[in-house]
């Protein structure tokens, strides 16, 4: 097994099979997705726990970022894909005819691997998602870039140049401000693709420290290639493999003690 010195103390084991409704933010049911006649996700089912953070783990090309986008119905924007079953976000289908895409999207906020601000102030960045709701009063815009940057822990660096522009920050930095924007819409679920693969070693941990604290206010889905990172920030991991979901469990349990043999090879380095 790995060795895993988690810098995050994890959640107690919970019954992720019989989870309730009230602790139960997305139920996936009977996923199947498709890439034009080429099948990317096959017949998945999971409860991802409300106000902790999930892991999605497993080799390249698995469908971990294919599973994630579909919680936000980011493959909408791709022609050929089409997708059998149902997510339930807090007990609504959000593949229903009746939603709202452009809404669902603010519910479920995400954050991609390279971290990819507007050509705008950081003020401007962090307050861009309120303005297009159409909110222009200035202290309530002022609260929200407070409350945001201190929530992605970039306050105390850019309190001083709020209305210099985004590009100035470092990579790290930037990653913060976008998480920060992500969170001034207040959604419930936090999606985050590989969100420190293009990060340095400070600048990931200090990201996976922010993880840490987001889960104590929104529902965090992330997609890693780093086992020793999912280790550290996730509560539950799951593991895929060629487009099905093969143990999802405690992140302990999944690095500890697998169930599956899939699972071993994958954590023990034996393929990946
Ligand atoms: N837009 C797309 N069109 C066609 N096939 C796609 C598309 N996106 C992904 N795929 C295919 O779906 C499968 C799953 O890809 P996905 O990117 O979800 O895997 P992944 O586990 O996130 O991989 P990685 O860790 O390399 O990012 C792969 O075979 C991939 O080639």
């Amino acid at each position: 097994m790995i060795n895993v010195t988690p810098t995050i103390t994890p959640s107690e084991s919970i019954d992720l099979v019989n989870l309730p409704a009230d602790k139960t933010a997305l139920e996936i049911k009977n996923l199947e997705l498709f890439y034009g006649s080429k099948q990317a996700l096959f017949d998945v089912n999971m409860k991802i726990p409300k106000g902790q953070v999930t892991a999605f783990i497993g080799p390249s090309g698995c469908g971990k970022s294919t599973l994630l986008r579909c919680i936000n119905r980011m493959n909408d924007l791709v022609e050929i894909c089409h997708i059998k079953g149902a997510i339930t976000l807090h007990g609504q289908n959000i593949y229903d005819k009746s939603v709202d895409v452009a809404a669902l999207r603010r519910r479920v906020g995400m954050v991609f691997q390279r971290p990819n601000p507007f050509p705008k102030s950081i003020y401007e960045n962090v307050v861009y998602g309120l303005r297009l709701q159409g909110i222009s009063d200035r202290r309530q815009l002022d609260e929200a870039v407070e409350r945001s940057l201190r929530g992605a822990a970039l306050w105390e660096e850019v309190k001083d140049r709020l209305h210099e522009n985004a590009f100035g920050l470092s990579g790290g930095q930037q990653q913060r401000l976008v998480i920060a924007r992500a969170i001034a819409i207040e959604p419930e679920v936090l999606l985050l693709d590989e969100p420190t693969s293009a990060l340095d070693p400070i600048s990931t941990l200090t990201i996976e420290e922010l993880i840490n604290e987001l889960k104590s206010q929104y529902t965090v889905v992330i997609v890693t290639h780093n086992m020793q990172q999912a280790a550290r920030v996730s509560d539950q991991t799951a593991f895929m493999y060629m487009g099905e979901l093969i143990e999802y469990s405690d992140t302990n349990t999944i690095f500890t003690k697998p169930k599956m043999k899939k699972t071993e090879d994958y954590i023990t380095g034996r393929y990946g």
